[in-house]
């Protein structure tokens, strides 16, 4: 089975091109031009639209037929409710245009289950994920400030933007931080004064102090974030504060974003593991947690920092999290360090969380904790989503491209396995 099958879990799929294939597994049947994306790459063109979530229609068809395991009763003929069963909801092109075309109905499924055993494994294994999954983009600010030689600013906003017309609700423009401390990042004055304006899209900005927030804000910041850390050795490495301090100082900041009406989110940095002191506890983590959140943030992003959470380090640390702060209010962010994002990203979906931070093709690395690895590839989000019959409105075409753009620029293939596969598909479909 090739890695494009993959996500489908459930039975071989008929033989089809590569190209069809892609149209089936990518994002929204809103794919954009290939001279629109002005890259030159080897994209399929799908249905012509002005942007990824402009397909209503699209949204309307998946959110009723999408999740057969969620369905108490069904419409239609017996062949087409085993069809949309057997598919398990993959994607908005799957649930769009293709749905209804030749080829679709044509190639049906033959699984020797039936439709009620199949509807039992699924409602055994996904029953707790959600419809839809906001994914947090921070390929621009967690993504770029570890970068060695400086990223000129053009590429940053351009990146934005890019990132922006891939459907992202949320992309993480840069930090308000101390330029000595992230060189990278030391043009966040120009880079937010640039993209500011830009709509469809909220761009918040990290800022560590009141200094940061309010640069942040008369550079045109309209949401800012606070980073804390569940490790104190790491909050002083990091921030050089204590965790406590680090707390008081962004009470100032939620109150003064308060009252200019500005949301701010909050990060628990090493919510699994510290690089100095090893694993940490599930209560500390909790506890930072709550501080944020009951000071006005209004969603807390727990951070496996250095990526060596595993589902089974990631479930006990959301247990004790979710105790204390709403499960709609947190949000997971992972390192791949060990390859584990995917699957803990999964668990976590399972527990009931719905917002998911990830970075184009897996750009990152914290420059205060050695040896971690990038953030999990947006890329690989988007298509084990997808995968899922997960809706998150972002078209995985043009985030290939935009991942393709800031890879080229940063002279070093991307680290995502989607794009790397999917690119080399359509590379040897146009060879035939
Ligand atoms: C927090 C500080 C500023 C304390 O830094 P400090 O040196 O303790 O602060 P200070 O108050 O003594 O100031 C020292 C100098 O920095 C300036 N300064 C002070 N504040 C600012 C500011 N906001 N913007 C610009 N400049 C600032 C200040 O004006 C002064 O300048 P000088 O007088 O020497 O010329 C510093 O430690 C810092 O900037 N740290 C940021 C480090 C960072 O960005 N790390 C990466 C974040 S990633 C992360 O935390 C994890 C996360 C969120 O991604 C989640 C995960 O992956 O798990």
């Amino acid at each position: 089975m090739s890695s494009l099958e993959e996500p489908l879990g459930l039975d071989k799929l008929p033989s089809m091109s590569t190209i069809d294939r892609i149209q089936r597994f990518s994002s929204g049947a809103c794919r954009p031009r290939m001279d629109d994306m002005g890259m030159g790459s080897c994209w399929i063109e799908g249905r012509d639209c002005s942007s990824s979530n402009s397909c209503s229609n699209d949204y309307d068809e998946f959110t009723e037929d999408s999740f057969p395991w969620r369905s108490h009763t069904r419409n239609g003929s017996k062949n087409d409710s085993y069809t949309r069963s057997s598919n398990g909801g993959r994607n908005d092109s799957v649930a769009g245009s293709l749905c209804a075309s030749r080829y679709f109905l044509d190639h049906q499924y033959r699984s020797k289950c039936d439709e009620k055993s199949m509807r039992t494994t699924s409602n055994k294994f996904l029953r707790g994920i959600p419809k839809f999954v906001k994914i947090v983009e921070v390929g621009p600010r967690d993504g770029l400030q570890n970068e060695k030689n400086t990223v000129p600013t053009a590429i940053k906003v351009e990146l934005i933007r890019r990132l922006v017309s891939c459907g992202l609700p949320v992309v993480e423009a840069t930090s308000f931080v101390s330029p000595k401390w992230v060189p990278q990042l030391a043009d966040a004055k120009d880079v937010m004064e640039a993209v500011h304006n830009l709509e469809d899209a909220r761009l918040p900005v990290l800022t560590p102090n009141m200094k940061g927030f309010q640069a942040a804000v008369a550079a045109g910041a309209k949401e800012v974030a606070v980073f804390a850390s569940a490790s104190e050795s790491f909050s002083k490495s990091n921030i050089n504060c204590s965790i406590e301090e680090s707390l008081a100082r962004y009470r100032a900041v939620t109150q003064a974003a308060k009252a200019l009406l500005i949301p701010v989110r909050g990060y628990v940095s090493c919510a699994i593991g510290c690089p100095v002191e090893g694993p940490i506890a599930p209560s500390k983590v909790a506890y930072v947690a709550k501080e944020l959140y009951e000071m006005g943030c209004f969603e807390i992003s727990l951070g496996d920092t250095i990526g060596v959470g595993t589902p089974g380090t990631v479930v006990p640390m959301l247990e004790a999290v979710m105790a204390v702060v709403p499960a709609d209010k947190l949000a997971v962010h992972f390192h791949d360090t060990y390859g584990q994002s995917l699957p803990n990203i999964l668990i976590s979906l399972q527990m009931g969380i719905s917002t998911v931070d990830s970075s184009v093709a897996g750009l990152g690395g914290c420059p205060y904790a050695k040896g971690a690895t990038g953030n999990v590839a947006t890329e690989d989000v988007v298509y084990m989503l997808n995968g899922l019959g997960v809706k998150t409105n972002v078209d995985l075409a043009k985030l290939m491209v935009a991942g393709e753009f800031i890879s080229k620029h940063l002279c070093r293939p991307s680290g995502s396995k989607t794009a790397i596969a999917l690119c080399r598909a359509t590379a040897d479909a146009s060879k035939i």
